[in-house]
């Protein structure tokens, strides 16, 4: 039995050897238990000769059990309910996950499920791709019995007890979905309303909802056929390609390399058995209970009382909502305050979460490098300032890292871990670890203003002020970002966070002038293109939703809904005229190139820099960081999708016609990977090296 050890009719996953077994797989073309091999997903459109084996196990006269241990999901779960009982080890997890790699359970999982579990049961498990554990899947009914002992054993005793019993009942695919309570079509009607607000475009949860509801209204060989013609249309799709390789590049990035040569294989992590956190704004919180809820014993440092009072009512909130969620206990007693720094003394782990200014991060660095032990990692949750301007202010600056966490700290998956150039490896490793352990998608990136998310996120942000200075509304920029899959365009984004904080840095940086002058030059700074839009709004006390207005208006302070602002377009075509704009027609089609592109050749210049290891890093980033649609793969991925040629050919269009802005001229990397083929996103990292020794 292909991939599955015949022990008479009992099926249970056959031990692997080597290679195989270390990627939890079997050697053959049937799914193990951890499902398919994703890799060989892209190689044939007609998949592993599944179906009919599953077919044949369930029209067999002799009852088959499947005993299942350790991980079965995908088809190794497809296989398992064509058995005709199921017996689970107490640690086995159990699910179909096919939808979060763009596809849906195609062996019959669609089909076998809700027949077994009910419609309302199976849409759960099939549209979030969720994995159960063995007590979850029996109070389902998906299995017949748990046993702490020996898997296998148990499921032969199980046979011998019912040998001889008729089987016709236990033949799932004979079944009729069991009745839901209320009308069926108006179930479905209301999944599929939720389902594609959700999915923002994503087409495999929508599949899964259709190929349920054939299992729920078809025969059973109609709704095999309905399964296959909707797996055919997602198999191809870009979709589950982009999907795929983002579950590769999310397992990539945690093997970190950096230029100078330490590796994630050759760096052990130091122990942490305690964290400090120092200010309870926003971040601190969140990264506080990301922490306690992770397991850490946790000491949040606050100086002022006003703010620790409040923080010490929201953490303990927060974390108590968290539990209620998850239907744990809160971890309430990790967590302990104090208003004096001097409580950091016995930490391994410090994360630094005050305000952005560098002068008050210099002296808390000072001061933590007195009180800390010699050898507690000192981490900075900045998100742009320099990392080893920080770690000059400390006794070891080999123990300074950076740990930028994305609000909100406790929600977010992503974890840009900063290594400036004198952190040492092991400091890198404790770092990425901790963030593993905390739940989070952890990318080590260089030292460099932004980061890599930050630092392409500028070009992206450039490009949409520069679009409403040549003709386009917020709204025109942001539904085709919203069309493209983001959650929000980047104007509804800015209005949300705040337009002060953009600002503010925008001063700091001697870019936001105050006063307006008029002519080309008032739009000149430091050498080049520069748009005041942002500033010449916060002038005005739009800051966004919080003051009620900004790019959008919001009826009051502290609105949410975002409608279009009269007074805004009025404005756009004052300052137009002002500045002897002409402005023009803008297509959706311009928006997506010149804020993509920009953000994508940004990329690029990070890889040629060595900031980030590879396109894998920086696409996990935007996925996990910024909203970057999941089944777009990351920019990096979209632009191998697109196809490196044209996004060159683009750029060279867009900086022809605007050649004051550096960020649409073609990155020579860009160039050079075009010039030797455009390599598949996959080859990158290699051809980057080779083109580096080239030099
Ligand atoms: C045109 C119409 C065609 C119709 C054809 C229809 C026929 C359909 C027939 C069969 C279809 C089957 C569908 C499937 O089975 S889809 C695959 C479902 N399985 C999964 O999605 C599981 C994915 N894996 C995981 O979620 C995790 O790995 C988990 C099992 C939870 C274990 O997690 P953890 O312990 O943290 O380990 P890692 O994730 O780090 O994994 C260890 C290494 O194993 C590699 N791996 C894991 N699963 C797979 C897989 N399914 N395929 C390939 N490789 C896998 C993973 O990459 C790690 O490798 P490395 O260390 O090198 O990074």
């Amino acid at each position: 039995m292909g991939g599955f050890c015949g022990n008479k009719n009992i099926l249970a996953p056959k031990k692997c050897s080597g290679e195989a077994r270390h990627r939890g797989l079997t050697q053959n073309s049937a799914p193990g238990p951890k499902g398919a091999d994703i890799k060989e997903f892209g190689d044939s459109e007609s998949g592993p000769p599944l179906i009919p084996m599953i077919h044949a196990i369930e029209a067999g006269n002799k009852p088959m059990v499947a005993a299942i241990e350790g991980f079965a999901l995908g088809g190794g779960l497809e296989l398992a309910l064509g058995c005709h009982y199921r017996i689970a080890h107490s640690k086995a997890r159990l699910g179909l996950p096919e939808v979060t790699l763009g596809l849906l359970p195609a062996a019959g999982g669609s089909q076998r499920l809700p027949r077994l579990i009910g419609v309302p049961a199976a849409l759960d498990l099939i549209i979030t791709g969720r994995h159960v554990t063995a007590a979850e899947a029996l109070q389902l009914g998906i299995v017949d019995q748990v046993t702490d002992h020996h898997t296998v054993d148990a499921a032969v005793k199980f046979a011998l007890s019912v040998a001889g019993r008729p089987l016709d009942a236990r033949r799932i695919s004979s079944y009729s979905c069991p009745p839901v309570s209320g009308d069926l079509d108006a179930l479905f009607e209301e999944v599929m309303r939720k389902v594609r607000r959700g999915a923002r475009g994503a087409i495999a949860p929508v599949a899964c909802v259709q190929a349920v509801r054939a299992a729920a209204t078809l025969p059973y060989a109609r709704g095999m056929e309905r399964e296959r013609e909707l797996m055919a249309t997602l198999f191809t799709s870009g979709q589950a390609r982009a999907l795929q390789y983002s579950f590769f590049a999310q397992r990539a990035v945690s093997r970190w390399s950096t230029p100078s040569g330490a590796r994630w294989d050759a760096s052990a992590p130091k122990p942490v058995r305690k964290v400090a956190v120092i200010g309870l704004g926003t971040m601190g919180r969140g990264i506080a209970v990301a922490l306690a809820q992770a397991g850490f014993p946790v000491v949040s440092v606050e100086t002022q009382e006003k703010q620790l009072t409040e923080a010490k009512r929201a953490v303990s909130q927060m974390l108590e909502r968290g539990a209620k969620r998850r239907g744990v206990a809160a971890p309430l007693d990790k967590m302990s305050y104090s208003s004096n720094i001097q409580a950091v003394a016995d930490v391994d782990l410090v994360i630094e979460a005050v305000f952005e200014d560098m002068g008050l991060k210099k002296k808390i660095f000072q001061q933590l490098s007195a009180v800390c032990k010699p050898d507690a990692l000192l981490c900075t949750n900045t998100s742009s300032l320099d990392v080893d301007q920080l770690a000059s202010q400390t006794r070891n600056p080999e123990l300074v890292v950076g740990m930028h966490f994305f609000a909100p700290a406790h929600v977010m998956k992503l974890l840009e871990v900063v290594y400036g150039p004198r952190s040492s490896p092991q400091a890198l490793a404790t770092a990425m670890q901790l963030g593993k352990k905390m739940g989070k998608v952890s990318v080590a990136v260089g030292n460099c203003p932004g980061f890599v998310g930050n630092r392409m996120l500028k070009a992206y942000v450039e490009q949409a002020f520069f679009l409403l200075e040549e003709g386009a509304t917020p709204e025109l920029v942001d539904s085709a970002l919203e069309e493209f899959g983001f959650s929000m365009g980047f104007f509804k984004v800015s209005d949300l966070s705040g337009l002060d904080v953009g600002w503010k840095v925008r001063k700091e940086d001697g870019l936001a002038l105050p006063g307006v002058s008029t002519g080309p030059s008032a739009r000149i700074r430091q050498g080049r293109r520069y748009s005041p839009l942002g500033d010449l709004l916060c002038q005005r006390g739009r800051f966004g939703q919080k003051t009620g207005s900004g790019w959008y208006q919001y009826g009051k302070p502290g609105g949410r809904v975002a409608t279009p602002d009269p007074w805004l377009h009025s404005f756009l075509e004052e300052y137009r005229a002002q500045h002897g704009l002409v402005p023009r027609r803008i297509d959706p089609q311009e928006v997506l190139e010149r804020c993509l592109y920009a953000l994508i050749n940004e990329g690029f210049r990070i890889l040629e820099d060595g900031i980030a290891a590879g396109p894998e890093d920086i696409d996990c980033i935007y996925v996990f960081g910024y909203g970057w649609p999941h089944y777009r793969g990351g920019p990096m991925f979209y632009a191998a999708m697109v196809g490196l040629p044209k996004v060159l050919e683009r750029l060279e269009h867009y900086y022809r016609a605007h050649p004051d802005v550096p960020d649409l001229q073609p990155c020579s990397l860009l160039r050079r990977l075009v010039a030797s083929g455009s390599p598949p996103v996959q080859k990158w990292k290699e051809a980057i090296k080779k083109l580096h020794s080239q030099l």
